[in-house]
């Protein structure tokens, strides 16, 4: 039985995501909580070799392929790590999850949602994340963030468009899931993001020590 606690980090490319999960895993061992991080696509070695061919720029593969890859490492990702993690009472941090497969695939390929949605429950059933922090930027402000670190993968390579379209798939997701996503203005600094965070955590908190 599921008694720890599943909380995603989704944005586009450069939001800041990265810089947010180690402070937010930071905080959660502050608090004595045991915490697993992992991310998405890999998490296993199998899901891992899955992220190498999914993000290496001389791979083309067709967008079915391509969401049918990301469900294929998240299927690995559930069983091998955050089910069993879940059961044993951790706190798993994820850096990406499901939405993103309908950001990415569904609003920047323009992959059928409901293939999509179909996929989603054949893999996950009825886990959700309890929380997914969606960090918000716009896409120019992503873009200057990711190109001064490194040289793109094969998503990083894509046009504004396509981010554009990622941003607002993210932002629909949004919308159909209040209750679980919280949307955070990433433009701020890391540290009032941070803050942003951590208040959303605390209100996490509070629902549990309700229930
Ligand atoms: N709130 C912020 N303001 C300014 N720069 C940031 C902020 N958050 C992250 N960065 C910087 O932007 C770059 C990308 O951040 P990162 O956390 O790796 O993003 P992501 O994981 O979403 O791609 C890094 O150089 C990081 O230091
Ligand atoms: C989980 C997932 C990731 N992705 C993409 C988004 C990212 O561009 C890429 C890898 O994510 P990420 O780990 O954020 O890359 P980086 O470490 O370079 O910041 O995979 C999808 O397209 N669909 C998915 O379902």
């Amino acid at each position: 039985m599921k008694s720890g606690k599943f909380i995603t980090l989704e944005g586009i490319d450069g939001a800041g995501k990265s810089t947010q999960l180690d402070l937010l895993a930071a905080l959660l061992q502050q608090k004595g909580l045991p915490v697993v991080v992992t991310r998405e696509p890999g998490g296993t070695p199998l899901g891992e070799q899955l992220r190498t061919v999914l993000l290496d720029q001389s791979v083309t593969m067709h967008a079915e392929t391509e969401a049918l890859l990301m469900f294929a490492a998240r299927r690995e990702h559930l069983d091998k790590v955050i089910v069993p993690a879940l059961n044993d009472g951790s706190w798993v941090i994820s850096d990406r999850f499901t939405d993103a497969s309908f950001a990415y695939q569904g609003g920047g390929r323009g992959l059928n949602w409901e293939k999509l949605a179909l996929l989603e429950q054949w893999v996950q059933d009825t886990l959700q994340p309890d929380l997914t922090l969606y960090f918000d930027v716009p896409v120019e402000l992503g873009q200057q963030r990711v190109s001064s670190v490194k040289t793109p993968d094969r998503f990083e390579q894509e046009q504004k468009n396509f981010f554009q379209r990622v941003r607002v798939a993210y932002l629909r997701r949004a919308n159909q899931f209040p209750a679980r996503i919280q949307v955070i203005d990433a433009r701020q600094s890391v540290t009032a993001v941070s803050a942003a965070v951590q208040q959303a955590l605390e209100k996490l908190i509070d629902v549990i020590t309700d229930e």
